[in-house]
């Protein structure tokens, strides 16, 4: 392979420019060139390609966001669009790619490999950990960090005027960034959408800690959360209640940024080497991850629909900490 194309995709994370620096670097140490592709699959479709030389990823290992930027792109959902973006990238002789992303990414690699054949790896880069394949993502280790910091300074207003915060972390899917953050910030419970809480266990749980004299107490809300948003919650908890001075918080975007933890880059160096060398060995249509702190290649297909389960023992483990 003399040419290949490295994308972001999706929603930007911390690490992901460690990880585009780690193809840039490797694919140079194979004596291969590298294309950059701004703006995912967007730009891709528009021919926005640009040689990376190695220096090109000077100084960005630890910067926030993605130096080739992310969109999401709905023409790439067709088959015309992905056609155009076929066309572009013989365009440029590229024989193969590295799409770091998250399932979405993933699901779109999977239909453009089947359909036109291009050899093509992935690199998991999402905050909401919630792929399979991986023991983490790019950025999520950063995010839930970033959640924690927060929730440590809401808990000083929270204690000070004893009051009860609701805290909508992100996870369009899934409750990882909830049970991490929520466990490391001690929180009171954690609803998300691994467990079954229903509006009344809050309330149980907010009960339980009064009788155990705490002033004040944290709900920690996933953003998948079938039951409905930290808003949402909150309001019928207040109004099956007397007393709780309640706020809510929703943290948002400022998960996504930031300079990475060394986890990040570390996983990111490493899946980012991991996809190179992957596809140099003739590898496609599979997701580079690290498990058990070894370097393993999942196909698309079940990195996509086989589910990671979070840790039942970890819940379990929040009522009894929150006690
Ligand atoms: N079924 C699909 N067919 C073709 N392209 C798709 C499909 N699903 C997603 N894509 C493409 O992949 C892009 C990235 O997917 P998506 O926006 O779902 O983010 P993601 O990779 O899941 O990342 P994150 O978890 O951070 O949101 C989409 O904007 C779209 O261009
Ligand atoms: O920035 P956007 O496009 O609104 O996406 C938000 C979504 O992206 C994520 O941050 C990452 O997938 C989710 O947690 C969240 O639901």
């Amino acid at each position: 392979m003399k040419r290949m194309a490295v994308f972001t995709s999706g929603g930007d994370a911390p690490g992901m420019n460690a990880c585009i620096r780690a193809v840039v670097r490797s694919a140079t140490y194979h004596n291969v060139e590298v294309f950059g592709v701004m703006r995912g699959y967007e730009g891709m479709i528009r021919g926005r390609l640009h040689r990376m030389e190695s220096s090109a990823v000077s100084n960005t290992i630890q910067k926030g966001g993605t130096i080739l930027k992310s969109a999401r792109s709905s023409e790439f959902k067709t088959h015309e669009g992905r056609k155009k973006a076929y066309q572009q990238l013989r365009h440029f002789d590229i024989e193969g790619l590295v799409a770091i992303g998250g399932d979405g990414t993933f699901t779109a690699a999977k239909v453009f490999h089947e359909e036109f054949g291009l050899p093509i790896i992935g690199c998991p880069g999402t905050i909401d950990n919630d792929i399979y394949g991986t023991d983490y993502t790019i950025g999520y280790d950063t995010a839930v960090n970033t959640a924690l910091e927060a929730i440590d300074k809401i808990r000083d207003t929270a204690d000070s005027h004893n009051r009860v915060f609701f805290i909508e972390v992100m996870g369009r899917d899934s409750g990882y960034i909830a049970v991490q953050s929520g466990i490391g910030g001690g929180a009171e419970i954690i609803v998300s959408p691994e467990n079954s809480n229903t509006t009344e266990d809050i309330i149980n749980a907010l009960r339980k800690g009064k009788l155990h004299h705490k002033a004040s107490a944290i709900v920690l809300v996933a953003e998948g959360e079938v039951m409905g948003n930290a808003t949402k919650l909150a309001a019928e908890v207040q109004a099956a209640t007397e007393g709780l001075d309640i706020r809510v918080t929703t943290l948002g975007h400022i998960q996504r940024g930031g300079s990475p933890t060394a986890s990040d880059r570390i996983l990111a160096s490493r899946t980012g080497v991991g996809a190179v060398e992957g596809l140099l060995n003739g590898k496609t249509s599979v997701m580079a991850g690290i498990q058990n702190n070894h370097l393993v290649y999942t196909p698309f297909d079940e990195a996509i629909n086989k589910k990671k389960p979070i840790n039942q023992e970890l819940l379990r483990m929040v009522k009894i900490l929150s006690i």
